[in-house]
This record gives C-alpha cells, structure tokens and sequence, in this order.
C-alpha cells in the first residue's frame, strides 16, 4: 500500500460517520423496544420514539457545546482578589459510554485566579457540557478540569466528582450505594498538599 493510499484510509477511519436523520434515531428505538420483548405498535408506546429522541437531545446536549466559549469572558474588577473559588454541590446528570445507564452525582470545582475570574454559572455550565455526553467519570474529571486550565491559565484547579452509576446499582453487580469518586488537581493544587486538603474538608459540605 503507498503513502497516499494509506493516508486517506486513515483520515476515512477517523471520520465520524454521518449523524442519523431523527427518522432513523426513532426506528432504532423501535428496534430497541422489539428487543426488550414489546410491540411499538401497541397504542402506549406510539409516540415512544418521538419522546426518547428528544430526551437524547437533553441528556446528550452536551455535544452541541464548546466549553472555551463559556469561559471566554473573565471579569479583572475583583480587588485582586486571588484566593481559592469554589462551586460545591454542581449537578452532575451523565451517562456511562459502557451501558448508556445514568450517572448521577454532584460535583465541586475550584480554581486560583491569576487576575481573573469567570462568571461562577460558567464552572457549572462548563460541568454540564462534559456531562451531558456519553462519559466514563475519569474522563468528564479531567476534561472539566482541562476546559478552566486552558482557558483561564489559573495558578491551579481541583475537580471533584462524587456519583452513582446506574449500570452499577440496578443491574451487574448491582451495589445500590456504591458511590464513584473521582479528583483531578493541577497546578498549586497537585503541588501544594495544604492547599489540596482544604479543598477536600470544603467538599465534605456536598457529601453530608
Ligand atoms: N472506570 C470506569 N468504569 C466504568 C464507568 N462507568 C461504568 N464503568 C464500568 O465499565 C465496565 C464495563 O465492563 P464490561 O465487562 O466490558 O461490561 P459488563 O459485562 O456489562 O460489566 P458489568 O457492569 O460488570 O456487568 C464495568 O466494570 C462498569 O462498572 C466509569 O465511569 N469509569
Ligand atoms: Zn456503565
């Protein structure tokens, strides 16, 4: 195989494929619906596909979203305010990319401000576009922690998820109150333990 052929494979194999028209999105949930043993005829289940594609639309609206585009605006008026802020309590509403079973949790984010700030509905609207994707919680951890690294450049950022996987409580091993957490710390967070230990006494409000 030459050069050229072997490049344009690659990019073909890393295309995502074309988005389904809402048609096909709603035949596929009538396929789904055949597999679980019911008739999408059947009158209750009628207008089932048309509902379950718009509650994918909520669920999975995160893909719409560029987190950059909500952290774009920072606020420099703050007295030189230059200590920890902190969101505690975030909903975090996801789905697990293994079962497509809910995640359920809460999540707290901080960050040390160089100079600026972000509107605080921002750390929480940055935590609801990497949820509403299909994640695992290590990866929607870091991402949110990556989005405020790289947009605001602050002297650190600690991320905290504490959820229940719904692919791990009602089904599987089926351990109702297993609960799931996840840490990422950069900057003086990862350098500094003090610093990281006081986030986590302040997380211990969310878990009361
Ligand atoms: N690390 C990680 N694992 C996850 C997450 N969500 C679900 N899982 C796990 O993904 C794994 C998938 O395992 P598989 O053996 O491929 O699938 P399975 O046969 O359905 O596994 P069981 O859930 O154990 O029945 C399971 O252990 C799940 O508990 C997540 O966010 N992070
Ligand atoms: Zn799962």
């Amino acid at each position: 195989m030459d050069a050229i052929t072997d490049k344009t494979m690659l990019e073909t194999a890393e295309e995502v494929p074309a988005r389904p028209s809402r048609e096909e999105a709603e035949e596929a949930v009538r396929t789904l619906i055949r597999w679980a043993g019911d008739d999408p005829r059947r009158e209750g289940l009628l207008d089932t596909p048309g509902r379950v594609v718009k509650a994918y639309q909520e669920w999975f609206a995160g893909y719409e979203k560029d987190a950059a585009d909500e952290l774009g605006r920072v606020f420099e008026d703050v007295q030189g305010y230059d200590d920890m802020v902190m969101l505690t309590d975030i909903d975090v509403e996801s789905h697990c990319e293994h079962h497509m079973a809910p995640i359920i949790g809460t999540a707290c984010v901080a960050y040390l401000p160089d100079r600026a700030v972000v509107g605080i509905s921002k750390i929480a609207k940055v935590v609801e576009i990497f949820s509403k994707r299909l994640q695992t919680q290590e990866t929607m951890t870091a991402q949110i922690a990556d989005a405020i690294e790289e947009a605001m450049k602050p002297r650190g950022v600690a991320v905290f998820v504490d959820a229940k996987h719904q692919c791990m409580t009602t089904r599987g091993v089926h351990h109702p109150n297993v609960s799931t957490i996840t840490t990422t710390f950069t900057g003086e967070f990862k350098a500094n333990p003090e610093l990281r230990e006081r986030f986590m006494r302040l997380t211990e409000k969310s878990r009361r």
